[in-house]
């Protein structure tokens, strides 16, 4: 007989779209998605959105592969900028055309939109599923239960897709090559900008065989959305994170000690740093905590797309960038595929998983 897992034997976790669906017209949320009973005090000076109207920088891409020097050494400044102050930027004139991120958000929502049956089919067990729909973050180890479902599927080395709903398949794939080409040319920039070779990142973490991920998340509207959470503060893993959303916002970084709301250029792909920089850049850039707050009007849908090293590749600071006196090396040497294990099999908490590979170094 097959051995069965603690979870296997567990009821089940609703996804929030039936637990919402299910509130209509209730003006309360279940308890166990009350957020406020976990976070610490110490946070919630994080509680505090900002007034001020600040905003993420901005990146126009179509410079990053211009002929003109002076733009493209312009805008490698401007890059730079952007990961050492922010971790975040808005990308302009990437090239994805908007039909297709428009029809990659409706293909997400309309799988999210299938009957609950069906969703459990992809309902996968392990982190490295390639194929892995749920709720919440990881409901065996999540301490209070966020208001978002999700959908995770590898589309890089190897291509994988639901099979429903129909077309979802061939559109995920036209737009994977076409995000994957923006990420690249980033990547590149973020060498450059780092006093590295140019394909310095493309051949130190085989980008050849890099992981691409895609994560759709979609947020119903919550009664209360001050108690709810939908994703809490945490970094991502992975080199960089470009983001679309269905003109919904939701999505905050935390910067100088304050949430500041993302509102994006319509159109525009925000990206964000990984914590997989943050260790090849030995710290000069980090990745920046970042969370999504729930509404009660507008059901909210955001699509990452994480782009990583291949999963056997080892991460490590750059030995170009280090210094045995001024700059010794801040974080230990570890295989993505065990970052990414390590990451999504705890309860998502800040940077932890990057705060316990870093090295003491005063
Ligand atoms: O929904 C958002 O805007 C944030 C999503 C996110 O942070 C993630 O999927 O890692
Ligand atoms: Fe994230």
């Amino acid at each position: 007989m097959a051995a069965t897992s603690l979870s296997d034997s567990l009821p089940k976790q609703k996804s929030i779209k039936a637990v919402a669906t299910e509130l209509h017209g209730l003006t309360s949320i279940p308890p166990g998605y009350n957020f406020q009973t976990i976070s610490n005090i110490v946070d919630d000076e994080a509680l505090s959105v900002s007034e001020a109207n600040e905003s993420i920088p901005t990146i126009d891409f179509s410079l990053l592969t211009s002929s003109n020097p002076e733009e493209r050494s312009k805008v490698i400044q401007d890059l730079a900028k952007a990961c050492q102050d922010w971790g975040f930027f808005m990308v302009t004139n990437h090239g994805v055309p908007e039909s297709m991120m428009k029809a990659m958000i409706e293909a997400c929502a309309a799988f999210f939109e299938l009957p609950e049956e069906e969703k459990q089919e992809f309902e996968g067990k392990h982190v490295l599923d390639p194929i892995r729909c749920g709720t919440s973050f990881n409901v065996s180890v999540d301490k209070v239960l966020f208001w978002r479902d999700f959908l995770k599927i590898f589309l890089h080395p190897h291509f994988h897709a639901p099979t429903k709903p129909s077309r979802f398949s061939e559109i995920a794939l036209e737009f994977s090559k076409r995000v994957q080409q923006v990420a690249k040319e980033i990547l590149r920039g973020i060498s450059e900008s780092l006093g590295l070779e140019l394909d310095y990142i493309d051949k130190a973490m085989n980008l050849e065989n890099g992981l691409q991920l895609m994560a759709a998340n979609l947020y119903p509207p919550c009664p209360q959305p001050e108690l709810a959470m939908g994703l809490p503060p945490h970094s991502d893993y992975g080199l960089v994170i470009l983001l679309i959303q269905n003109g919904i916002g939701g999505l905050q970084v935390k910067h100088k000690g304050k949430w500041i709301n993302v509102n994006p250029i319509p159109n525009s792909i925000i990206a964000n740093i990984g914590d997989q920089i943050e260790v090849l850049s030995n710290g000069k850039y980090k990745s920046v905590l970042h969370r999504a707050v729930v509404n009660n009007k507008d059901t909210r849908i955001s699509i990452a797309m994480s782009h990583g090293p291949a999963l056997d590749a080892v991460v490590s600071p750059a030995s170009e960038l280090l210094d045995s006196v001024s700059n010794p090396p801040a974080y230990m040497p570890m295989k993505f595929k065990e970052y990414i294990e390590d990451q999504q099999s705890r309860s998502l908490d800040g940077k932890s998983a990057l705060e316990r590979i870093r090295l003491a170094t005063s």
